[in-house]
């Protein structure tokens, strides 16, 4: 059951605007109301008097709206990433960026990525096309131990992702900007530049689960597969702009990958007769690897607006200047 965040009486009530231009946000009032009944509400298409908005609760928000809001203190992502707002050329610098950050879409994103390794490293995509043509033929085991599996992004569902592999007997190795201090044991850390080439050396499958920024978009090119071992699988959990997509089709080709698992495409919903559809190499699943519960979002956006009036940084917060 949830419990009421703020009582009516605790001040006026937040008023909240629920901005995107792909999703319509008004799932999330439910869940808004039953911490806070008396919340007020603003959509896009009816912002009503821009100055009464305290927080903005985002995703792929409209260019420019953010910025028209005076009293805002408060941008609050629905996701994980926070790219989608930094996207805004006119977003106002100076409004904290919060990120949803939450147990069961952590546990989400390590249970889709752990599927992605297990999949192609057992060869299940050959079983399924077997299985319909009712072959039975059976592929090499090779054990857990002797994949490698390097995971590029070390954040909260990178590490949470590296950590459900390792407990699977994988050998793990992840890759941040900068040193992690504290990587549980049998996981090998690396970072920086320097750290890459050996990292991708050693990934029978890469995944990508790194933030998307100015440094990060393009990551999955034809430079990175180059140096990774021969018909390795490439899992992208991330965003589609990691990716050059005529660099993935390239590799699948030459053979210097061999498999490709996307939850995030260059085009969300991937059109038909798009490359990706239907190849032999490439899984595609619908940007699904993990959700926010409504109550999460509704839970976290409340308390930090009161964390943000009461002069408190959340934890949650983007730095600006990263852009993650
Ligand atoms: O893509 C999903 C997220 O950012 O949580």
């Amino acid at each position: 059951m949830s419990v009421p965040i703020l009582p009516p009486e605790a001040g006026r009530p937040p008023c909240i605007a629920l901005l995107s231009r792909v999703l319509d946000m008004r799932y999330l009032m439910p869940a808004f109301q039953a911490l806070r009944p008396d919340i007020e509400w603003r959509t896009g298409d009816a912002l009503g008097k821009p100055e009464d908005i305290d927080a903005a609760v985002c995703w792929q928000p409209p260019h420019g709206v953010l910025r028209t809001l005076p009293n805002l203190r408060l941008i609050q992502s629905i996701g994980a990433g926070v790219d989608h707002i930094y996207a805004d050329p006119a977003l106002p610098r100076h409004v904290p960026v919060c990120r949803v950050a939450e147990a069961g879409m952590t546990a989400g994103m390590s249970t889709y990525v752990a599927w992605a390794v297990i999949n192609r490293h057992r060869h299940f995509p050959d079983y399924t096309r077997n299985s319909v043509q009712g072959i039975w033929r059976e592929s090499p085991i090779v054990p857990p131990s002797e994949h490698r599996v390097g995971i590029a992004g070390l954040g909260r569902l990178g590490l949470a992702a590296a950590r459900a592999l390792a407990a699977l007997g994988y050998r793990v190795s992840g890759w941040s900007r900068s040193p992690k201090t504290d990587l549980p044991e049998g996981i090998t850390g690396y970072h920086g530049a320097a750290g890459l080439p050996p990292l991708l050396a050693a990934a029978d499958t890469l995944v990508c689960l790194l933030p998307l920024t100015d440094d990060t978009r393009g990551f999955l090119n034809a430079d990175t597969f180059a140096q990774m071992p021969r018909g390795a699988h490439v899992v992208n959990a991330g965003r589609g702009e990691h990716l050059v997509a005529q660099d993935l089709l390239a590799a699948l080709a030459s053979g210097q990958l061999g498999y490709a698992t996307l939850d995030a495409t260059p085009e969300e919903p991937l059109p038909q007769g798009h490359a990706f559809w239907n190849h032999p190499g490439i899984l595609v699943t619908p940007h699904i690897a993990t959700r926010t519960p409504a109550e999460a979002i509704a839970r976290q956006t409340l308390e930090n607006l009161l964390a943000v009036q009461s002069g408190k940084r959340p934890e949650t917060c983007a730095d600006a200047a990263r852009g993650y």
